[in-house]
């Protein structure tokens, strides 16, 4: 049944970890996710290169395009400015319902705004239903078959301006081939690829930067 074995990963945190410490939430679900079940959380060496990538915007205004458990979210609202917004588009509605519980959980449920929903649905609207002016910050983290269609849908709603960064996950494996191409090809993104490691294994995979 979809949803299970993230519920067990919810369960683990709330048995084990402390509440209302977002760094305790984050070590607990790289532990579950490592010892007992594979998931796909970015997870500890790809989240430390989110971190890094993340504090050097110090952005105003975040998306993440996935929010899966709830992991990256976590990591990302541990560093926003007390000024910033943070939205987390997630499309399968188990998982959103896990990721409240969880970033409730972890005492960071002020912060982060879930949207519930398709990033072809959402993103159209940002202006008009959340006032979203420009996006700083792009953590793409979802079907690799939607960072291309879904990059061009957020130039073409005028989301994005000269400092915007995306950051995308599992460029390698599983792979965004058309959007590697478009991000280092198009002339409008000065780009920087992270070696890595797909989450909780030692399958090569890599975190994607592209600037305006
Ligand atoms: O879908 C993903 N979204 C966001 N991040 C992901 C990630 O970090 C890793 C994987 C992944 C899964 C299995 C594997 F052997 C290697 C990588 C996936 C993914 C890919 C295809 C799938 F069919 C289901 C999961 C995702
Ligand atoms: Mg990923």
């Amino acid at each position: 049944m979809a949803g299970e074995k993230e519920h067990r990963i919810l369960e683990f945190v709330k048995q084990n970890a402390v509440s209302g410490d977002p760094q305790s939430v984050v070590d607990h679900i790289d532990k579950y996710c490592s010892q007992k079940e594979w998931a796909m959380n970015v997870g500890d060496e790809k989240g430390l290169i989110l971190d890094k990538v993340f504090k050097e915007t110090n952005p105003s205004l975040v998306l993440e395009l996935g929010t899966y458990c709830g992991y990256s979210a976590l990591r990302i609202a541990q560093l926003l400015k007390p000024s910033a917004r943070f939205f987390t588009i997630e499309i399968n509605p188990v998982n959103a319902a896990v990721a409240r519980k969880m970033i409730e959980f972890a005492g960071l449920k002020d912060k982060i705004e879930i949207l519930e929903g398709s990033t072809e649905h959402i993103i159209p609207r940002l202006r008009t239903d959340y006032g979203v002016v420009h996006v700083d910050f792009v953590f793409m983290d979802h079907f690799k078959d939607r960072y291309l269609v879904d990059t061009k849908l957020l130039e073409d709603c005028g989301l994005l301006k000269k400092g915007s960064v995306l950051l995308a996950d599992n460029v390698v494996y599983p792979g965004a081939p058309d959007f590697l191409e478009y991000v280092r090809t198009s002339g409008c993104y000065d780009c920087t690829n992270y070696p890595a490691h797909v989450e909780y294994t030692d399958q090569p995979d890599a975190l994607e930067k592209g600037c305006i």
